[in-house]
């Protein structure tokens, strides 16, 4: 997946740090809490922030994140990854191309791409892609996802068939996280079962102890 040069995107839950759940609560406390529940990714996905507040969370949030020894990526926004130091981004349809990505961050930098299927997972890895968000997996209410709920089952053959890790998105939480854990997912993205939570730190080490579990089942889909 990797070249040496790029820091490994760590397998298991993937949170994102996200400024349209739960905005009363600063992006930096947000990702604060995440990191002390043992967080490994989070990718900041600022959606409402203005641009000089957004920089200097992005450039707090990464700061935090690399004290932590967690992945930092930025949704987005490859400019505030590049000023903010962070580890790489993720883009979808509506953002730079993933070559234009790969052409600023350079070659040390990690970029993911939002494809519904193999093959834009294949067209991602030809794009220099490192791993591709693959949803929605379950239903939605955080982000309008142009595109079916996939299921597990139909989430488990694009992971079967794609070049790339996969990380799931979309209604990925506590009760479901093992399921996508076990249909192969390098990674599995969480937005509002964490946020939301009472406890986030606390919801952020159970996912994780579930992501876990849920490697070990059996696989649910076979071979081609
Ligand atoms: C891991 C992961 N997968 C998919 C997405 C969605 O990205 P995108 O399609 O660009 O939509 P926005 O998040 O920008 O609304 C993601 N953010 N992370
Ligand atoms: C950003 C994004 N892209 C596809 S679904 C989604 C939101 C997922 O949020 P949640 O984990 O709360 O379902
Ligand atoms: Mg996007």
């Amino acid at each position: 997946m990797n070249l040496p040069d790029r820091p490994p995107l760590p397998r298991g839950p993937y949170l994102l740090c996200d400024d349209t759940v739960r905005p009363e609560l600063p992006l930096a406390e947000k990702a604060a809490r995440l990191l002390a529940g043992g967080a490994r990714v989070i990718q900041l996905r600022m959606k409402h922030t203005p641009p000089r507040e957004a920089l200097a969370a992005a450039r707090e949030v990464v700061a935090a994140c690399h004290k932590a020894g967690a992945v930092c990526l930025l949704n987005d926004r490859v400019d505030l990854a590049l000023l903010a130091g962070a580890d790489g981004v993720h883009v979808g349809d509506e953002d730079l191309p993933p070559e234009a990505a790969r052409e600023l961050l350079g070659p040390r930098k990690v970029v993911g791409v939002t494809v519904r299927n193999a093959a834009g997972a294949r067209a991602a890895k030809e794009a220099g892609a490192d791993y591709v968000g693959v949803g929605p997996v379950f239903g939605t209410t955080t982000k309008q996802v142009p595109a079916p709920v996939l299921g597990v089952e139909g989430f488990a053959v694009v992971v079967r068939d794609s070049p790339l890790p996969v990380v799931g998105i979309g209604g990925v939480g506590l009760a479901n996280i093992g399921q996508v854990a076990a249909a192969g997912a390098h990674g599995a993205a969480v937005v509002s079962d964490a946020l939301l939570a009472e406890d986030i730190a606390e919801r952020v080490r159970r996912l994780l102890a579930a992501f876990d579990s849920g490697v070990n089942g059996a696989s649910l889909v076979s071979a081609p």
